[in-house]
């Protein structure tokens, strides 16, 4: 690389890593570029112009640093390297797998968007669940700031088994990988973002030591379980990784209160709006687009505003003299709202779109999506984004609020897979507001499926649902409604194994009636069905 005539050719067989099953369909290759130890860039899915630009792009920067003297050049150990091929589960979730990397002639990167952590300046600990529940904290935050590190920020943290397996990749393969996965999704972590660069504590012992010291004798992990209690991180890389999972928004913060350490990436999640006429002629061009921009679509979904929601939605803007127009175009026909995730989404996508004049994107960024898309005859500018990350979460919600559904586990699916479901239900980060085994009488199941009523499958289907326990679950999540039927696959076992393989009932039905699992098709269903199975409950 780096100007030589030497191809790079990576391969990750992530099919043979078991571990990764359950990302099987749902992830895509995330490349990370580290350079001194920090990360310096991302770039999502297999592209390999996008790769080949990134590594250029930052090679030519350390050129020009290097030729101005600059005094980066002196720090020791810095080199691009391309060291992690990630996979990833939107949103704002990676793992890490393979690593290489990427020889650079050039050494010094400055690189505003990541804590610098050459100093050795931060530290990342992590007090384990067992430690927290038996209200360890704060005698272990004593012990470390006796010993000299100074609490820079803290944050108490559930990890979900997805994410614990996320975190410990690098761990993958190992016999005990499981276990610890389990263990650290059993409870709350605390997590500890600590410091020890200054000038005073320049003699402090570095975490691992520190933990070696029988002074310490309270994060001494006894041998038996040495996966309990807590660790830190022991490398620069492994830091600002760290740093960068559980504090995304750390370096910001770092900015506002003044200090001048530099920004960790921050994976911002932001709302694209494509509005009916565009929708209609140019739907897949645009999402082709958004993809190669490096954003990961989180969520999607095709709506049919009514005036008075799309009037909501644009309230700000009541009493400007385009604001009729803009209601009957947004009316017109079906818009797609989508969650774009990427590091600084928000502010990534507005430079996408371009001037919002459509006179000044033609002039002034005629390669804009605004320019590009303008549709010929109409006024107003067939996409959307938000303009602040706080707008952006007002956005999300009013187009995704978090939204409750019915799954059940049917009859056979129960006895056999329910514990394989349930961990896919967790893994996708629905939470589980109510859950009970419910033995349906004949009347329940006929009132469930009446719409079937007639139907040639109709009493074949009441006899399946009658013939055992099954389990009942609301499941919350933002677009909960479709994702779960995603997940779940197309009610055909066949069509599901050709079409998603990963699905729920590509896995677990057994035939096209047989077939494993429910979700409520809408909301108004979610809501009558779950009144029905959880009599009187409150949703709210
Ligand atoms: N052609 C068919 N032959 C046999 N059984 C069928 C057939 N179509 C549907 N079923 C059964 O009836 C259930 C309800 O059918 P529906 O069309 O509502 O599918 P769904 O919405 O995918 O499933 P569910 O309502 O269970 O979530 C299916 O889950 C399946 O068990």
């Amino acid at each position: 690389m780096a100007g030589k005539k030497k191809e790079l050719q990576l391969q990750a067989e992530a099919s043979h890593f078991h571990t990764l099953d359950a990302f099987k369909g749902k992830c895509e290759p995330v490349f990370l570029f580290y350079s001194g130890g920090k990360a310096v860039a991302m770039v999502k899915g297999v592209n390999g112009p996008l790769l080949q630009k990134t590594i250029l792009e930052h090679v030519q920067e350390a050129k020009k640093q290097q030729e101005m003297g600059d005094k980066y050049i002196e720090a020791p150990g810095q080199e691009i390297s391309l060291l992690e091929s990630t996979l990833e589960v939107p949103p704002n979730e990676d793992t890490h797998g393979q690593e290489d990397k990427v020889e650079a002639e050039q050494r010094g990167l400055e690189d505003k968007e990541v804590v610098d952590l050459s100093d050795d300046s931060y530290t990342v600990a992590i007090i384990k669940p067992d430690a927290v529940s038996q209200g360890k904290v704060n005698e272990i935050k004593n012990k470390l700031q006796e010993a000299g590190f100074i609490l820079v920020t803290e944050e108490q943290r559930h990890l979900t088994e997805e994410q614990a397996r996320d975190f410990y990749l690098d761990q993958a393969g190992q016999s005990e990988f499981e276990d610890l996965v389990k263990f650290i999704s059993s409870g709350p972590c605390h997590v500890l973002v600590l410091s020890r660069g200054t000038e005073v504590n320049k003699d402090v012992p570095a975490w691992k030591e520190l933990i070696e010291q029988s002074d310490v004798e309270l994060m001494k992990a006894p041998p038996s379980e040495k996966l309990k209690y807590q660790e830190s991180s022991d490398s620069k890389e492994l830091a600002s990784r760290e740093l960068a999972f559980f504090f995304p928004s750390f370096g910001k913060e770092q900015q506002k209160t003044g200090t001048d350490e530099a920004i960790t990436p921050k994976i911002q999640n932001t709302l694209a709006l494509i509005r009916p006429d565009l929708l209609r002629e140019k739907k897949k061009e645009i999402l082709q687009k958004i993809r190669e921009s490096g954003f990961t679509i989180a969520m999607q979904k095709e709506i049919m505003l009514t005036e008075e929601q799309a009037k909501g939605f644009y309230r700000e803007h009541v009493g400007q003299d385009y604001f009729p127009v803009l209601i009957k175009h947004m009316t017109s026909g079906p818009i797609l709202a989508l969650a774009l995730t990427r590091e600084d989404a928000v502010q990534h996508w507005r430079n996408l779109l371009g001037p919002k004049k459509l006179e000044d994107a033609k002039e002034k960024a005629p390669e804009s999506l605004h320019a590009e898309f303008a549709l010929e005859n109409i006024p107003i500018n067939q996409l959307h984004g938000s303009s602040s990350p706080e707008e952006a979460r007002k956005d999300l919600e009013f187009f995704f609020p978090v939204e409750q559904t019915l799954a059940v586990i049917k009859p056979d699916a129960y006895k056999e897979h329910k514990d394989d479901i349930l961990s896919y239900i967790k893994e996708a980060g629905f939470s589980i507001s109510q859950m009970k085994e419910t033995v349906l009488t004949k009347e329940m199941a006929e009132g469930f499926y009446k719409d079937h009523r007639g139907k040639p499958f109709f009493d074949q289907l009441v006899q399946y649902m009658c013939q055992g326990p099954s389990m009942m679950i609301i499941l919350s999540k933002e677009n909960a409604v479709q994702e779960w039927r995603d997940m779940m696959g197309p009610t055909d076992l066949e069509l599901a194994k050709q079409s998603n393989p990963s699905s729920l009932r590509a896995q677990f039905a057994k035939s096209i009636l047989e077939n494993a699992i429910h979700g409520s098709s809408n909301v108004e269903h979610a809501k009558k069905n779950i009144n029905l199975i959880f009599e009187n409950i409150n949703l709210e």
